[in-house]
């Protein structure tokens, strides 16, 4: 019998590259997994103190290193279902394996081109060109070893992609669905994601959007403004109020983050009298520690508090609605590179995103670094 599986063209791509965070795998990590992260930041030490006690809280144990292996199991296992022969790899900014590790294992394994998937996705310093400096800080090392030459892509932001808005949709209903019935329809949606400094927001994304609030801000509003007109849809619930608010500052008090902060949000609400509220984590690809510790310990502790009942849904993760929109957008890629023109499928007001990002996209607020996969 021949092989009547046909084979999906990646060409010109030899493998997927899934960069994450990282984060410490036992107690001995937490200490110089929290250097890398905030080396030459101005993190005070107290809130890397109290931080490092979040994570010694669960055993010293990220979830996102699990998180990431099971997005890697569905990735490969939904290739194989769709004729796709693109071997998956993993890697990480700041924990093993550590990027310039795989990607010295890609280059033995013959690959040379490379798109990448990072576990962000919404345009800003942190969730893009940091990344993407540190990819060039890994092709220079390889290329200081002596190894061929790596070129490396990396997919367009898929906040809007209907794969990544849709499975927030059902989670957001299910985590209503875990509300006492009575309090259901009154109860607030609150979206959360993860505060940055309003000068990085402001300069988030290409620069001729630079500006107040900044793109940062406007992609959330917009998956935020989705989010809650699936639920409203498929609830029969018109007009349900929901805001977006912010978590996980860091950073001196003295320079402004974005606001408000989800407790201060919380509290805010319980003093106006309303009934209820689910949390929606839409800045956040999968259920790590900014929502294990921010939202379902501290965040519900002071809901319990005021004696607000609150829950929270679950972020995409390894859903199967999102794997298969990284396999579309490793498809719609392939096919833009090989000059073809596919469809781009995005939600909401905004459009698809950028391929590539443009010069001066997502500055680096504090020194001018090289970067790949953009054009600077
Ligand atoms: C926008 C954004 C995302 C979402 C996009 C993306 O996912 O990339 C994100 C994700 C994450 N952030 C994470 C952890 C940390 N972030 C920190 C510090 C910071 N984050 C920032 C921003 C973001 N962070 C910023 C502006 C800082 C200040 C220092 C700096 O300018 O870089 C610190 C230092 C201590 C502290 O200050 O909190 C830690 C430990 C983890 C791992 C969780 C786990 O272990 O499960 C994940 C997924
Ligand atoms: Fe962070």
């Amino acid at each position: 019998m021949p092989d009547l599986r046909t084979v999906a063209d990646t060409a010109p791509y030899d493998a997927l590259l899934l960069l994450s965070f990282g984060g410490p795998e036992g107690p001995q990590d937490v200490i110089p997994f929290l250097e890398n992260v905030t080396r030459g930041r101005g993190i005070p030490r107290e809130r890397l103190a109290e931080v490092g006690e979040h994570y010694y809280r669960f055993g010293g144990v990220s979830p996102i290193n699990e998180q990431c292996r099971e997005l890697l199991t569905a990735l490969r296992a939904d290739f194989l279902d769709h004729g796709l022969e693109l071997p998956v790899y993993w890697g990480n900014r700041n924990w093993r394996p550590y990027l310039v590790d795989t990607l010295r294992e890609m280059v033995g394994d013959g690959v040379r081109r490379v798109l990448t998937l990072t576990t962000s996705a919404y345009a800003s310093y942190s969730g893009c060109r940091q990344y993407r400096e540190n990819l060039a800080d890994a092709l220079a090392m390889l290329a200081a070893e002596g190894h061929p030459e790596l070129t490396v892509d990396k997919l367009r932001h898929y906040f809007n992609h209907p794969g990544f808005v849709e499975p927030m949709i059902d989670s957001t209903l299910a985590a209503l669905g875990e509300l006492p019935e009575e309090l259901r329809d009154r109860a607030h949606l609150v979206f959360t994601t993860h505060s940055i400094p309003t000068a990085a927001a402001g300069t988030s994304g290409p620069t001729d959007e630079h500006g107040d609030p900044g793109v940062y801000v406007t992609e959330h509003r917009d998956v935020a403004d989705l989010v809650a007109r699936g639920v409203a849809e498929a609830t029969g619930v018109a007009g349900r109020p929901w805001e977006l608010v912010y978590q996980s500052r860091s950073g001196a008090a003295h320079v402004p983050w974005l606001e408000p902060d989800v407790c201060d949000h919380l509290e805010a609400l319980g003093e106006a009298g309303a009934v209820a509220a689910v949390m929606v984590p839409i800045g956040f690809v999968s259920d790590h520690m900014e929502v294990r510790y921010d939202l379902d310990t501290e965040a519900t502790a002071k809901a319990a508090d005021l004696d607000l009942p609150v829950t929270r849904a679950r972020t995409v993760g390894a859903h199967p609605g999102f794997v298969a929109a990284v396999r579309q957008l490793v498809l719609e890629r392939a096919a833009a590179e090989r000059g073809e023109q596919p469809s781009r499928p995005a939600l909401g007001a905004l459009g698809p995103s950028h391929d590539i990002c443009p010069l001066g996209c997502c500055p680096n607020p504090r020194a001018r670094r090289p970067a790949a996969a953009g054009l600077d």
